[in-house]
């Protein structure tokens, strides 16, 4: 079983905002699901833990190595697919997963050779692994993304944001080939969207303003609003009501009317249903409790 420690991480970047504030998380085998809002700090999160830029204070621990003080050991167990993925043009797939098997340390050509082919077939590549990464689509580029992530069989692999921009059924094959990747490594994912994290995910966070606000499995958290959650569809002109005089989940349009989703101990106006919570008004629900309270 591998192991993830992250304790008391801070960094404040010269501008003034504090990215990361006292943050502690552990994370072992499996898919972990990193949820919060744009700006919550998780790219800076994703970017320490790939070792690309330092925390202020704090420390990180991989299967009891600090890792802040000895990044080498976790480069060589590490995958990372940073949000913005560039690519040299004319480069065509394959050559460039060569080029960075060897800056990741694989000098024996053939299994070179092997792990590239293997993993062009895993993410469905391999038809195309003559062609420049450059003219790749979305979705294709997301994909070689984890295909590089993945050389050196890495026990820890970072994907920051991967779904962003992606059409649904890009995004699908996406998640399916992240689900393939197996329970044996820890496999961090960050993303703003809610439904990544409940395809996917047994293990979740949710980051704001860099804190963790809570964490556990996504079920077992949506299920603690059951009895507390209730729809209606109303007029729009209702809706600013709704938001000053309840907790207000979400409004949705939904064949031209606003579905509403409020957070009540008791059914707040005639009209509300009570609804079976999702993980959506888990999220919600959180975000918004902490904003009241920071005021
Ligand atoms: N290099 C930097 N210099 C100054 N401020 C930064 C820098 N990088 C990030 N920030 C700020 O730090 C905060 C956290 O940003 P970060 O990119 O880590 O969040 P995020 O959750 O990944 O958001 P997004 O989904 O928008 O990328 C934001 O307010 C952002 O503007």
């Amino acid at each position: 079983m591998n192991k993830l420690e992250i304790k008391h991480l801070s960094k404040t970047y010269p501008n003034g905002v504090k990215a990361l504030d006292d943050l502690s998380l552990t994370i072992e085998n499996g898919m972990f699901g990193l949820l919060g809002p744009n700006g919550a700090g998780k790219s800076t999160l994703m970017r320490t833990l790939a070792m690309l830029q330092e925390p202020q204070t704090g420390e990180i621990f991989f299967n009891g190595v600090n890792v802040v003080s000895n990044p080498d050991q976790i480069r060589s167990v590490l995958g990372y697919l940073p949000q913005e993925f560039g690519v040299y043009p004319k480069v065509s797939a394959r050559n460039l997963l060569d080029h960075i098997a060897v800056l990741k340390g694989i000098s024996n050509r053939n299994e070179r050779k092997d792990q590239i082919n293997f993993l062009l077939q895993q993410t469905n590549l391999y038809e195309h692994r003559k062609k420049a990464v450059s003219t790749f689509s979305g979705g294709m580029r997301q994909r070689f993304g984890i295909a590089q992530a993945l050389l050196g069989n890495p026990k820890l692999v970072i994907v920051d944001e991967p779904t962003a921009g992606l059409d649904p059924e890009e995004r699908n094959r996406f998640l399916n080939l992240l689900s393939e990747i197996g329970e044996q490594i820890i496999i961090v994912l960050s993303t703003h969207l809610v439904d990544d994290v409940l395809d996917l995910c047994s293990k979740m966070a949710i980051l704001n303003r860099g804190k963790i606000l809570c964490q556990g499995n996504p079920l077992e958290l949506t299920a603690s609003l059951t009895g507390k959650v209730w729809v209606k569809k109303v007029h729009k002109s209702e809706l600013s009501l709704y938001r000053q005089n309840f907790t207000l989940l979400s409004s949705k349009l939904e064949a031209g009317e606003t579905k509403i989703h409020l957070l009540a101990d008791s059914c707040p106006d005639p009209g509300f249903e009570l609804v079976s919570p999702n993980l959506e008004d888990f999220y919600f629900s959180t975000i918004h409790s902490a904003t009241a309270y920071e005021g």
